[in-house]
């Protein structure tokens, strides 16, 4: 930018100055004729019209190698290392020596006036790398740092503020302004998130404690325990989407299948009661049916002590015989029904002790196989759901990999069915401390598992299944201290965008059949269709 034409009133020294800065500013070498233009600029003179050629020449520079002179002996009364500048532009004006002059005033330029400014940037005008730099702050802090910071406005305000201000900023004084709001707003972040972590840690505690006094107190309800537990476990833990996913699932899951049985077991429980009351009525109206009997016994016995005659005696035997029918004939009935009442009494009550046991395990056996721990078909659905989901959603990569253990009925019929659970438990634990936490695990029939790998090419999914092969060959399960070699055949699928289960595993299965056929222990990658 050009500088603004100095007022004419200014002495000397003060024009020689500002004309050695300007000629720095310009970058023009410092020559007499350069100086004195620049000189009369400041100072307001008109420049000289051209004379003819037959003019004679203006006395030579005069002026100008007065001023040099004077910048020069004023230079020489400063201290350190500018006074030796002074004394070299003092002995080039006395030796008339413009060149030796010109060249020690563009080192005491360089060397003290452009220090402390970067190469690369000029006076006015910024650099690319500068304008792309300020760009890129002012966006980082406008969109990214704001958008991090939704828990408090204000700095997410001043994030924004600062972004903008990044932009039209210029100068040192600006900048500096910049740097001091920027050092403000780094600290109220960073005191910031050390509340929010305080106070979510409290929360938690707060959680936990809550957790451990509401299990103290379920001594009846104890199918409410296997719910706190996982919910206890998740927050033991870092808390990560994909643990907090599973524990919702599996806890909406539970609760679901308890409002069903529970809802059975009140059921139950009031055809019980009906049945009791059936039963005393029972009990009631034979104790009033034999009390009567006996009533009437105790009348009959009367009438016969005063019988007159035969006759009379007959009609009351008649009397008795046909009221004693009755009465037998009434608690026979009575007994059969009492009896029938009692059996069903009988089947409620292990009904009901049935329905309280299911609902006992429920929590554990909504989504997993009780013998090996790992998802059962129910928690393979769900967690495929999810997967091919977010696969979809996210464009990732999702595989599936389904082993089958090799010659499995031979471990079973050499060393029994015991050993053979053993074996598959044995498996499922290798398997979970050889793959990623994120990777899943489900029994997917007798000796079959599928194993579910989000986010991985098909290459790496073998790769991980043949890792996985050598683990089981370095792990050996172990049978009365014996070491027993399991392998297993695997096929490897990548799931097609949108493809659904069933065609995933029947393309997985065909591939795991094809490494049985081509000799076990081995992995074999399905085809496209
Ligand atoms: N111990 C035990 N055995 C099981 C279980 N589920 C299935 N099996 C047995 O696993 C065996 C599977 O036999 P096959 O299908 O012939 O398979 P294999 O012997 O492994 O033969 P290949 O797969 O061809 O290597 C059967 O004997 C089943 O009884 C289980 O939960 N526990």
């Amino acid at each position: 930018m050009p500088n603004p034409p100095a007022p004419p009133a200014q002495n000397p020294v003060d024009i020689a100055r500002e004309a050695f800065r300007r000629l720095a500013t310009r970058r023009i070498a410092p020559t007499p004729d350069a100086y004195r233009d620049i000189y009369d600029e400041i100072a307001g003179i008109p420049k000289p019209t051209l004379a003819p050629a037959s003019a004679p020449v203006a006395p030579a520079n005069g002026a100008a190698e007065v001023v040099l002179g004077d910048f020069a002996t004023q230079l020489t009364d400063t201290p350190g290392e500018l006074a030796e500048y002074g004394r070299r532009l003092n002995r080039a004006v006395k030796v008339r020596d413009w060149e030796a002059y010109a060249r020690a005033l563009s080192q005491l330029v360089e060397k003290h006036l452009r220090r402390g400014i970067p190469p690369g940037v000029t006076y006015g005008m910024e650099s690319k790398d500068t304008v792309l730099l300020r760009e890129l702050l002012s966006r980082t802090l406008a969109f990214a740092l704001a958008s991090l910071l939704p828990a408090s406005p204000k700095l997410a305000s001043e994030a924004e503020s600062l972004g903008a201000a990044v932009k039209i900023a210029h100068g040192e004084a600006a900048l500096q302004e910049i740097a001091t709001r920027l050092k403000e707003l780094c600290f109220q972040i960073e005191l910031h998130n050390g509340d929010a972590g305080e106070q979510q840690e409290l929360l938690l505690r707060l959680f936990k404690l809550l957790l451990e006094n509401v299990s103290e107190l379920l001594d009846d309800d104890s199918w409410m325990r296997g719910q706190i537990e996982a919910v206890q476990e998740l927050i033991s833990g870092p808390i990560d989407t994909r643990a907090l996913e599973d524990v919702t699932r599996s806890l909406k899951d539970v609760i679901y299948k308890q409002g069903q049985l529970k809802h059975n077991l009140s059921d139950v429980r009031t055809t019980v009661k009906n049945m009791m009351m059936t039963f005393i009525d029972r009990l009631g109206s034979v104790a009033a049916s034999t009390g009567d009997y006996h009533d009437k016994l105790g009348g009959f016995s009367e009438r016969i002590r005063n019988a007159g005659d035969i006759t009379e005696l007959n009609e009351v035997l008649d009397q008795v015989l046909s009221e004693t029918r009755q009465a037998q004939a009434e608690a026979l009935a009575s007994r059969d029904r009492m009896l029938a009442a009692h059996r069903e009494v009988q089947e409620a009550e292990s009904r009901i002790k049935e329905l309280e046991a299911k609902l006992q395990h429920m929590s554990e056996l909504v989504r997993e196989d009780q013998l090996t721990g790992t998802l059962n078909r129910r928690g393979l659905d769900d967690v495929f759901e999810r997967e091919s989901a977010r696969a979809d959603r996210r464009n990732t990569p999702l595989c599936v990999a389904l082993l089958d253990l090799d010659n499995f009925k031979k471990l079973n019929d050499t060393y029994g069915h015991l050993a053979g659970d053993n074996a598959l438990r044995h498996l499922a634990k290798v398997v979970k401390a050889t793959l990623r936490s994120i990777d899943v695990i489900a029994r997917f029939g007798g000796e079959e598992f599928l194993i579910m790998l989000p986010e991985t090419p098909v290459e790496a999914a073998v790769l991980t299944m043949t890792r996985l092969q050598r683990e089981l060959t370095r792990h050996f399960f172990m049978h009365d201290n014996e070491k027993l070699l399991i392998t297993f055949s695997a096929g490897v699928a990548l799931r097609l965008p949108n493809e659904d289960q069933a065609s995933l595993l029947a393309r997985v299965d065909r591939a795991m059949y094809k490494a049985k056929q081509s000799g076990k222990n081995r992995v074999e990658v399905a085809s496209d269709s």
